[in-house]
């Protein structure tokens, strides 16, 4: 590889990320996704997070600073990403179906007013799409991060974040940007 191949990639990263700085669609969907899971945290709700391989990483890690810390010393926030207990994933993948893993414990554990967060960078991986319908029939507010089409998750996301790449690793760096600002306004919003 070489240093030009290197400077591409970085530069495949920031062109992404360029779209976003303006783009005042998704400068207001963060505006008002931030507004939902302010109220559903304050009214006693909980988030939780899904994706697969990648998108798992960038799952546990965004639950995380709303359940452990973001900037500030405050109060645990309940959220949890759905592939963290391995002996749930293992038995309800060997037992039903590795497309059911989410969509079951969205059904078990998800109430009226929680939200629940898929990454999925294509928008059509079967878990995430199946967790997002079992979301919609109880209540739960979903939010989508996708590439740029959305796949199927556009129309079943209340909140969509389309990053426009097709490029799956380039889709990521910008998930996490946009989550990483989620999470900062939620916790400024919560702990001001
Ligand atoms: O992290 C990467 C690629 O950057 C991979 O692990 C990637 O997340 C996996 O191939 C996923 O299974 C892709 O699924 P999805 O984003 O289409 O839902
Ligand atoms: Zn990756």
């Amino acid at each position: 590889m070489t240093n030009n191949q290197i400077s591409g990639l970085i530069q495949a990263s920031i062109a992404v990320k360029q779209q976003l700085l303006t783009d005042e669609t998704v400068h207001q969907t963060i505006i008002t996704c931030v507004e939902a899971i302010t109220k559903c945290f304050q009214l006693g709700g909980k988030v939780l997070f899904c994706g697969n391989g990648g998108s798992a990483a960038d799952a546990q890690h965004l639950a995380a600073e709303f359940s452990g810390r973001f900037y500030k010393n405050r109060k645990a926030l309940p959220a949890e990403a759905l592939h963290c207990n391995t002996s749930y994933l293992t038995a309800v993948a060997n037992d039903y179906s590795y497309d059911v893993i989410y969509a079951r414990l969205v059904e078990g554990t998800a109430n009226n007013g929680d939200v629940l967060v898929g990454f999925s960078t294509s928008g059509n991986s079967t878990n995430i799409i199946k967790a997002m319908e079992a979301a919609r029939n109880q209540g739960v507010i979903t939010v989508g991060f996708t590439g740029a089409t959305g796949g199927a998750m556009k129309e079943l996301s209340d909140y969509l974040f389309n990053v426009p790449s097709t490029d799956t690793p380039r889709i990521q760096e910008s998930h996490i940007l946009i989550g990483h600002i989620i999470c900062q306004l939620v916790e400024a919003n919560l702990f001001p």
